[in-house]
């Protein structure tokens, strides 16, 4: 089962490395891979199983973050309405986007960085997605809320961008017009 021990953290050259696409279909090494992933997720997310091996709280993660450099994530979370985003994602897209932005008002964090960094990281407001899932079947979302800041979050990921780079340093809590703040 992967640990924290299996993440890599900032400095590791992947994480700033653009991700290759993964052929399809999917080879059996490659959803085994994202089977691993979204089991860390579960994991994390158990108060039992994220106690007994000091895993920290995720609500997705990002192949390059085990030093896997293909275009594959996961996601796994309850939006506003309680709805449950339970998603793997192979060579995933973003194909439209609001003007609008959000943001999350306690700022984000990653598994890959073992820091706080203070500041808001706006995002598309409203994402309209593609990917393909786990048996290579072509998926196509519109997402909004935190289901669309974590999809660009792990998006990032596969681009080697990390969630500080959006930060503006001078003025951190810096808010463009009309964002909409996501608790
Ligand atoms: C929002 C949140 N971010 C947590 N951590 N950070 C992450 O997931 C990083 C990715 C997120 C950081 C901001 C956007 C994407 C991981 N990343 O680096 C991957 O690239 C959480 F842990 C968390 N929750 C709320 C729901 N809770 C349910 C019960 O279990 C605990 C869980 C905690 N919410
Ligand atoms: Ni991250």
């Amino acid at each position: 089962m992967l640990l924290m021990k299996d993440i890599i953290r900032e400095g590791h050259p992947t994480l700033r490395r653009i991700a290759k696409e993964v052929p399809l279909p999917p080879d059996p090494a490659d959803i085994e891979t994202l089977k691993s992933m979204k089991e860390f997720l579960i994991n994390s997310q158990d108060p039992v199983i994220s106690e007994k091996y000091g895993i920290r709280g995720g609500v997705g993660l990002a192949a390059p973050q085990i030093n896997v450099s293909k275009r594959m994530f996961v996601m796994r979370l309850n939006d506003e309405k309680g709805e449950e985003h339970d998603y793997s994602f192979i060579n995933p897209k973003i194909v439209s986007h609001s003007v609008e932005k959000s943001y999350l008002t306690s700022g984000e964090g990653c598994l890959s960085v073992d820091r706080s960094i203070p500041g808001y990281v706006q995002r598309h407001a409203r994402i309209t997605v593609k990917g393909y899932n786990e048996k290579g079947e072509e998926i196509k979302l519109r997402l909004r809320g935190l289901p669309a800041i974590v999809f660009q979050h792990e998006l990032d990921h596969l681009n080697g961008v990390m969630f500080y780079d959006h930060i503006d340093e001078k003025n951190p809590f810096q808010l463009k017009e009309g964002a909409i703040p996501i608790e």
